[in-house]
C-alpha cells in the first residue's frame, strides 16, 4: 500500500491494531472519523465517469471534503499532487482516460496521497478487464471498491456483470474479497446487500444500508469517493474503509426512515440520501461497533 503521511495531524480514530488474525473487530469511532473529515476538509481529485460525476462531487462536499474532477492529462498529476485523496473510477473509461487514470494514480503514489480505485464493470468486457488489471498492477491502491460481481471478476471467480450491474449469486464473496486484497494489496470493499470489507488476512461484514440504495444509479460511485474522503482523513486504510462504509450505509438508512424528508421513489430517495450524507455528523451517530462483524474466511 502507498500509505500516507499525516502531516496535518488530523489523525483519526485508531483501533485496527488488534484486527488481523486475532479474532478482533477494529474499534472504529464514527464520530471521530467524521470530525477528522470536518477538521481536515480533504481535497479529493476524482477521475470518474460521465454518468455520476456530479453526484460524486456533491458527496465529496457533503461529507466535508473539497471536490475537484481534473481529468486532463496535462494537469492531473499536479492536481493529485496537491490533493489529500484520489479516486479512479473506470465507469466510462476511454483510451486517453486510461492513461489519465494511470498518471493520476502514479502521482498519488509518488506523493503518498491515498488512492481509491473503483473498477466499474470489470468482468463485462475484455477492455474493462485489461484496464482494471493495469490499475491494480501498476498502482499501489489503498482501498478498492466494487460490487460483488466486480470483486469476484477481479479474482477470476465466476461473475455475472452485465454492463455495470452485478446480477449473480455470490456465496463466497468474503473469500473473494480477501483474495482480491491479497492480489492488489488494497483494503477491499465489496458492496451489495451486506458490504464486505477485507484485508489480506481477514474480512468483516458491515451491516448498514437500505435496499433503496440499490435502486439509485451511482451509489457505488458515491461509495468510492466516500472511501477516498475517509482515507484522506483517517490514518489506517482499514479503519477508513470500515468507517466510510458504515457511515454511508447509515446515511442510506436515515434517508429511508424519512429523517431527511419523505420520498416517493428512487429519484426523491436520492435527494434524501444526499441530504443524509450532509447531515449525518449532526444527526445522532450510533456506535458502529455493533454493525461490524468479523467473518471467518478459509
Ligand atoms: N439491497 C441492498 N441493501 C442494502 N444496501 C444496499 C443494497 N443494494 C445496494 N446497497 C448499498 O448501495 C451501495 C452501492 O452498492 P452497489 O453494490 O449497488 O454498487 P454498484 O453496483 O457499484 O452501484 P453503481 O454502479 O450504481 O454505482 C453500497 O453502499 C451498498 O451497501
Ligand atoms: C451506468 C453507468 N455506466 C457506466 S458508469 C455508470 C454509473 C454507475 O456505475
Ligand atoms: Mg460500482
Amino acid at each position: 500500500m502507498s500509505g500516507h503521511d499525516d502531516a496535518d495531524g488530523a489523525g483519526g480514530p485508531g483501533g485496527s491494531d488488534d484486527a488481523p488474525g486475532t479474532g478482533g473487530v477494529p474499534d472504529v469511532a464514527l464520530d471521530e472519523a467524521l470530525a477528522a473529515v470536518a477538521g481536515e476538509q480533504p481535497l479529493i481529485n476524482s477521475v470518474t465517469n460521465d454518468v455520476t460525476v456530479n453526484d460524486v462531487a456533491n458527496v465529496t462536499l457533503y461529507w466535508g471534503g473539497l471536490p475537484v474532477m481534473s481529468d486532463d492529462e496535462r494537469e492531473v498529476g499536479d492536481m493529485v499532487g496537491i490533493a489529500d485523496g484520489c479516486l479512479l473510477n473506470m465507469g466510462t473509461v476511454s483510451e486517453s482516460g486510461e492513461e489519465t487514470m494511470l498518471t493520476a494514480g502514479r502521482a498519488a503514489n509518488e506523493r503518498g496521497v491515498p488512492l481509491v480505485v473503483d473498477p466499474v464493470g470489470v468482468g463485462a468486457t475484455p477492455t474493462r478487464d485489461r484496464v482494471a488489471d493495469r490499475l491494480v498492477t501498476d498502482l499501489d491502491v489503498d482501498v478498492l471498491n466494487g460490487n460483488y460481481g466486480e470483486i469476484s471478476a477481479l479474482v477470476g471467480d465466476d461473475a455475472e456483470v452485465r454492463g455495470v450491474e452485478s446480477v449473480g449469486e455470490y456465496a463466497e464473496i468474503a473469500a473473494a474479497a480477501v483474495e482480491c486484497a491479497r492480489k492488489t494489496g488494497a483494503v477491499v470493499v465489496a458492496s451489495g446487500e451486506t458490504d464486505i470489507v477485507a484485508t489480506e488476512e481477514t474480512a468483516f461484514e458491515v451491516d448498514a444500508g437500505h435496499s433503496m440504495m440499490g435502486a439509485v444509479v451511482g451509489t457505488g460511485c458515491m461509495l468510492g469517493v466516500t472511501l477516498a474522503v475517509f482515507a484522506a482523513a483517517v490514518d489506517d486504510p482499514l479503519d477508513a474503509a470500515l468507517a466510510g462504509t458504515a457511515a454511508y450505509g447509515l446515511a442510506g438508512e436515515l434517508a429511508a426512515e424519512g429523517a431527511f424528508g419523505d420520498y416517493r421513489g428512487p429519484a426523491s430517495y436520492k435527494i434524501a440520501f444526499l441530504d443524509a450524507v450532509a447531515g449525518l455528523a449532526d444527526a445522532s451517530t450510533p456506535d458502529i461497533a455493533d454493525r461490524i462483524d468479523r467473518i471467518e474466511v478459509r
